[in-house]
């Protein structure tokens, strides 16, 4: 529940990356040695990837928001199908148990339903390494099962830049041979995992460029090692300020994981500054507005389309959204129409002519879309009903106490937790 139109200000110390935190869990599956996540966020994903790796023999302990791992061996190679559809990151554990323990079973992920999101691209991956990949269709729908026939190695050739996809082939390889990616993105969080690799005892060439050498070794080492800051969460935050004409410091972030949204949001008229780890934004009551492309990184994360593309909605003139990476991922659209919002679906590109929203009842059907929603409805005149909060908690770490300490009229909708105004 959000009672709108109250500008945001204040500080907010940005949290640790589920996106990288999540890929580094996986790769700790490659060592039989200890590994420290030192800040990782505390999200329902997070938990439900312990889960999966505790099937599979990973011991996990916290202590505050630093992680503790350690899988002395592997217990079994097939991961369930209960915890598997939850969440699409988890199909990453595939290549992992492949390389160490020989063999893997993983059925088809799920996660959020934006779009239709293929596996190709994992699998021809892991084939061109060596691997044996069969399809199995089961009671549940398919899975795939890899083998280990020699230690990885060879070379793989993307059809387009693929995050998981990269992710899959640098984890089965980091147990192998030689192995040469070629056309691979260069996303923070793939650098953050090779950074990770590395760290445990891989050799990795080119890493943050398109082609990355990879000469894996027998035995990988534990680390300790410190996840990158959340530039979705830091987006989000920043787009809620700008939305409520508001002013906001964060801190703890990687200014330059952000450049694309800082460019759009400095032409829009706000005003930005940057520091080493901080960034300060400070809203214009007028600002401009201005079209966007979501593509690969250093480009505008797609991510962040549904949380830019609600703040739009707010500022008056036209603005033209696109999504290369998820061309039709607009879940949030009609529920910002049910806000007011003048925004239309044309071949492929949303059409928004910004105007003041009202509160509505809406629902959030994917993660972005509901940190879109949010943006939307603390914008809004009036008061606003997101439902759908077990999408946002998947990536948002506790929202409505995070946008309260930045002085927002939100809280979930139970008699305890009712509106702080109240
Ligand atoms: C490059 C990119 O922006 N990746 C985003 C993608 O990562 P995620 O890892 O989910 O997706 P990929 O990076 O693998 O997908 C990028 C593109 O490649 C296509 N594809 C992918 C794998 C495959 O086997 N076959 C295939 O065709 C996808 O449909 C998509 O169009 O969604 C995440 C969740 O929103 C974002 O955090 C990532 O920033
Ligand atoms: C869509 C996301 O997660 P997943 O890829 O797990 O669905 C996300 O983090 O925005």
């Amino acid at each position: 529940m959000v009672r709108g139109g109250v500008p945001l200000k204040g500080e907010l110390r940005v949290l640790p990356a589920k996106n990288s935190a999540l890929k580094l869990m996986a790769a700790s599956l490659l060592t039989d040695q200890p590994v420290v996540l030192e800040e990782v966020p505390r999200l329902r994903d997070i938990d439900v990837l312990l889960e999966l790796l505790g099937h599979l023999g990973t011991r996990h302990a916290w202590e505050g928001r630093t992680l503790h791992l350690h899988t002395p061996e592997i217990r079994s190679t097939q991961a369930p199908f209960e915890l598997v559809s939850k969440m699409r990151a988890s199909f990453n554990v595939l290549g992992a148990l492949a390389a160490r323990a020989g063999e893997g079973t993983v059925p088809l992920p799920g996660g959020c339903t934006f779009a239709e999101r293929p596996v190709d691209q994992h699998i021809k991956a892991l084939r061109a390494l060596g691997f044996e990949v069969t399809a199995q269709v089961t009671e549940q729908g398919m899975a795939y099962t890899a083998r280990r026939l020699k230690p990885a190695s060879g070379r793989v050739v993307y059809d387009l830049p693929t995050l998981g996809g990269t992710e899959q082939a640098l984890l089965a390889a980091a147990l192998g041979g030689e192995a040469v990616l070629v056309n691979t993105p260069q996303e923070p969080e793939i650098v953050d995992l090779c950074r990770f690799l590395v760290r445990m005892g891989v050799e990795i060439e080119g890493i943050g460029s398109s082609i990355l050498h990879i000469r894996g070794k027998p035995h990988l080492r534990g680390v300790r090692y410190r996840v990158i800051p959340d530039r979705i969460e830091a987006g989000t935050y920043l787009l809620a300020a700008a939305a409520t004409r508001g002013s906001i410091t964060l801190t703890h972030v990687e200014p330059f994981h952000m450049d694309a949204l800082l460019d759009k949001l400095s032409y829009s008229g706000h005003r930005i500054t940057t520091g080493r780890d901080w960034i300060r934004l400070e809203a214009v009551p007028d600002p401009q507005p201005f079209n966007l492309e979501a593509r690969e990184y250093p480009g505008f994360v797609t991510d962040l389309q549904p949380p830019a593309t609600a703040y739009l909605c707010t500022v008056p003139g036209t603005s033209l959204v696109s999504d290369r990476i998820y061309p039709d991922r607009f879940t949030h659209a009609g529920e910002l129409a049910r806000m007011g919002a003048d925004i239309t679906l044309k071949d492929r590109t949303l059409i928004i002519q910004g105007r003041p929203l009202s509160g509505a009842a809406v629902e959030a059907r994917d993660i972005r879309a509901g940190g879109g929603l949010i943006i939307a409805a603390l914008a809004a005149e009036g008061e606003s009903h997101i439902a759908g909060l077990h999408h946002i908690e998947r990536g948002y770490e506790d929202v409505e106490n995070r946008l309260r300490s930045l002085g927002a009229q939100v809280g979930l909708q139970q008699p305890e937790l009712a509106l702080a105004a109240d």
